[in-house]
């Protein structure tokens, strides 16, 4: 009987070791395996657990490299197990000892049925698994909306503090872009804002551990939203907008105060009244087609920068 076990392929595999936590370990990797690409070929392949011949330690079957297969020999010298020195030859050998294998190999047997079970049932949910898990870690983005003046960048400022978040400013990319001496993008900065093509995908995708944006300024208009669809679309999960709202007044003096310190040559009465109709023609409605699908928080920005901050991480914090 024994003779019978040791030649076993069954037996054999089942006698590897570690028994339970290997599938654990084994499943990430696969995971891994299969968010490169590699398929579900491997999970899927028909478990060889009953065949006669062949080795159980399948490595493809259990998920992982290759790993030590213990003889029958050496399981009985495992603590636990019968004594050493048993010759696989023995024809003296006690049934009951025989017996005994027997039980123990199909005990590990049945347990091994169970894990191969349930690896085939999470086969099965894979697919949604790898689907969850590449939808969690898509880039998070909270647009920053709101009038020229309205404290988008000063609250920005705030929450990149308190939070882990990574502030754009596409005001700020733009400027710096068109600043830059040598800019291959200066001549078509305009052209590159009316398409939405800002260099946002480039920006967000330079550190992968940046994994939630603000991205302030951005949309304004509906060419820039169908930019960003088009680049974006799958890549990156718009959490919600954070709507700045305060009135025209409030926001051109805020400005012209700005202006008095920011060397920013647009900070003036009539560019303001410019950009302030522009953002009322262009932006409102990309807020208001946001607003329609329950994604934008409106927020008093013309009260105290603390006022508004506040109002700000009760968002933050209660969405996640
Ligand atoms: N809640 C606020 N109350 C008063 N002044 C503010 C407030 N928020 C911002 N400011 C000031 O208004 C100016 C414009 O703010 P900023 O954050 O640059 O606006 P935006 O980024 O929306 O153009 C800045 O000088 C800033 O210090």
């Amino acid at each position: 009987m024994r003779s019978g076990l040791h030649r076993h392929p069954v037996c054999d595999g089942l006698l590897s070791s570690p028994w339970y936590f290997r599938p654990a370990v084994a499943l990430s990797p696969s995971i891994l395996v299969l968010l490169l690409g590699e398929g579900m070929s491997v999970l899927k392949r028909e478990p060889p657990l009953l065949h006669r011949e062949g080795p159980l330690n399948d490595p493809e079957l259990l998920l992982t490299p290759p790993l030590p297969i213990l003889s029958i020999d050496k399981i009985f010298s495992l603590p636990g197990h019968a004594p050493t020195g048993h010759s696989s030859s023995s024809s003296a050998e006690p049934t009951t000892r025989g017996r005994w294998s027997f039980i123990d190999c199909f005990l590990r047997l049945s347990e091994q049925f169970m894990v191969v079970g349930l690896l085939q049932r999470l086969s099965e949910k894979l697919p949604r698994v790898v689907h969850r898990l590449s939808e969690m870690m898509k880039p998070q983005v909270v647009f920053v909306l709101g009038g020229p003046g309205a404290g988008k960048g000063t609250q920005c400022e705030r929450i990149v503090k308190n939070y882990s978040y990574t502030h754009l400013s596409a005001g700020d990319l733009l400027r710096e872009e068109r600043s830059r001496t040598g800019s291959e993008f200066g001549q078509l900065i305009d052209t590159y804002i009316k398409e939405g093509k800002i260099a946002m995908e480039e920006t967000m995708k330079s550190d992968e551990k940046k994994f939630r944006f603000l991205i302030d300024g951005f949309p304004r208009n509906q060419d820039n939203l169908q930019g960003w669809n088009n680049v974006m679309d799958g890549k990156a999960d718009v959490k919600f907008v954070l709507f700045f709202d305060c009135s025209s007044e409030v926001c051109i003096d805020r400005c012209l105060e700005r202006g008095k310190s920011s060397g920013r040559t647009d900070d003036n009465r009539e560019s303001l009244e410019k950009r302030i109709q522009t953002y009322l023609q262009s932006t409102r409605p990309i807020i208001e087609q946001y607003e329609q699908q329950g994604k934008v928080h409106k927020i008093d920005a013309s009260r105290s920068v603390d006022e508004v901050f506040a109002d700000v991480k009760n968002i933050l914090e209660n969405q996640g």
